[in-house]
């Protein structure tokens, strides 16, 4: 026998299809009653398709795409429903025509919990990413402390008439050394000293164990000049027509001359090579030592027109340490808002960021940053707890800080001013709890209060409304009082 077309649309074949499909399939007549449901579809509910069909939709799936199409004789497409929690499906429901009469409608669904779940993921990841990328777009990071003498004196090494220089930065890890490099590279970008595509060539030249491979990589090779070398483009070629970065340049000691000659020729040979090629390269060298004791005299007078030093973050004040950690908590937060398009609010009790504060971090400033994020992780919600929120506020307290910086033994007092005590009272936790319940969050609250007279910052409110201490609760009047103090 053959297959046709005839005997396709006669045959059970259609159902067969139907059911081996990888999504659920259901089809209604004018009032809602069931005519057809696939098997995917009886499956997702621990039916049998035959006590289905003949019985009214509702019963099945009270909240069906289909009722609306129904209503409305319109397609509604890529409708995201949570059909079995936690399960999600993506549903497309099409009304039924017949010579122009309506006859009914019928949906596919999909679950699509995998692809949300990747989807998250993918997400996350970005934002992780974008969590820990330096900050050389951020101009308003040369606006900030140390950082804005620094960048001033930053700005002369490729905006000075007498035309770009070379120059040293000098810090400890995590300083900041490979950010103000960026910025540099930026603003000579955005004075044109350097075309809008020139480029950035970054190399740590400690990664190298091995001198000779570490030259070859900096200034390029020609086949053959050690053994299984091959004919390689150098990085100081591919940084030409713009800037150079050696971190941790100290580590060149073999490769200093090398060095010294194309800084003062403009010329470079690649290794075993006779021939020179012209250069234009303004070269950035980092370190974490004093390259002073560590450089050629020549060299380091060479680079060193413009050196500069960034301290490390326990020589800055606390102003200083104050503006990074609302930069960071800043940055997790549109992170976040950009990633899952809502609005995210971070609040550290005083401890907690009195904690963050006063920590000794070793690292620096990289170190912070990552002890701020690890903390905010520790609070927030899971994503499966977002739901449909638009908005949310997370509290970081002492409990989410991690071990290395909330072990400091530092005092808490006067690290915000106290509310006037003799104002606080029962009344207060009450109202907060009942503004709360009527959908105000924690700053409408305490806008609230202040204008009431009663001064009690937002994040008091939001740390007590976390806490679910609730006036009824509460033993006495002023164990609240206690509390919101
Ligand atoms: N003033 C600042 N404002 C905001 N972020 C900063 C500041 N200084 C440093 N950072 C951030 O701290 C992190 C570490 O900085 P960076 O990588 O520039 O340090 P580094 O001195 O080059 O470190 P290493 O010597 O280990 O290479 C980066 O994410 C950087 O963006």
């Amino acid at each position: 026998m053959k297959l046709t077309k005839e005997l396709f649309f006669s045959s059970n074949l259609i159902h067969q299809i139907l059911d081996n499909t990888n999504g659920g399939i259901n089809v209604v007549d004018t009032d809602g009653i069931l005519v057809y449901v696939n098997n995917v579809s009886a499956n997702y509910l621990n039916q049998k398709r035959e006590n289905m069909i003949g019985k009214h939709i509702s019963q099945f799936y009270p909240a069906a795409v289909l009722l609306t199409v129904l209503e409305n004789h319109r397609p509604i497409l890529d409708k995201k429903i949570h059909l079995v929690p936690p399960n999600k499906y993506v549903v497309n429901s099409y009304p039924i025509f017949m010579d122009g009469e309506f006859m009914g409608a019928y949906s596919i669904f999909q679950d699509i919990q995998e692809i949300d779940q990747l989807n998250s993921k993918i997400k996350h990841l970005e934002m992780q990413v974008s969590l820990t990328k330096p900050e050389a777009d951020f101009q308003h990071v040369v606006h900030m402390g140390t950082m804005q003498n620094i960048y001033k004196q930053a700005k002369k090494i490729v905006g000075s008439l007498g035309g770009p220089r070379h120059s040293i930065i000098t810090g400890e890890s995590g300083t900041g050394k490979t950010m103000l490099a960026n910025l540099i590279y930026n603003y000579a970008k955005q004075i044109g000293v350097i075309g809008k595509n020139a480029p950035f060539i970054e190399i740590n030249c400690a990664q190298f164990t091995n001198p000779d491979i570490a030259a070859m990589e900096i200034f390029g090779s020609v086949e053959g000049a050690y053994t299984g070398s091959k004919k390689k483009k150098g990085l100081f070629e591919q940084a030409n027509g713009g800037i150079l970065f050696l971190d941790e340049a100290h580590t060149i000691e073999n490769y200093q001359n090398l060095l010294l000659k194309a800084i003062e020729s403009g010329k470079i040979r690649r290794i075993g090579d006779t021939k020179e090629i012209d250069i234009n390269v303004i070269v950035i060298a980092a370190s974490t030592k004093n390259l002073h004791e560590v450089f050629l005299p020549e060299l380091y007078q060479r680079l060193a027109q413009y050196e500069m030093h960034l301290p490390a973050l326990r020589e800055r004040s606390l102003a200083e340490k104050e503006n990074l950690f609302r930069h960071f908590v800043m940055r997790y937060e549109n992170a976040v808002g950009e990633a899952r398009h809502i609005r995210y609010h971070v609040i550290f009790t005083p401890e907690a960021k009195h904690a963050i504060l006063n920590a000794v971090y070793p690292r620096n400033i990289r170190q912070m940053r990552d002890v701020i994020n690890y903390s905010i992780d520790a609070s927030s919600p899971l994503i499966e707890d977002i739901g449909e929120k638009t908005e949310i506020t997370t509290v970081v307290d002492m409990e989410h800080i991690p071990f290395e910086a909330a072990e400091q033994p530092e005092t808490v007092e006067n690290s915000e001013p106290a509310a006037p005590d003799d104002k606080i009272t029962d009344q207060i936790a009450q109202f907060i709890q009942e503004q709360n319940a009527s959908g105000l969050g924690p700053r409408k609250i305490a806008r609230q209060l202040e204008a009431m007279g009663f001064p009690i910052p937002y994040y008091k409110v939001a740390y007590f409304l976390k806490k679910n201490v609730s006036a009824k609760e509460a033993e006495t009047a002023r164990t609240t009082a206690a509390f919101l103090r």
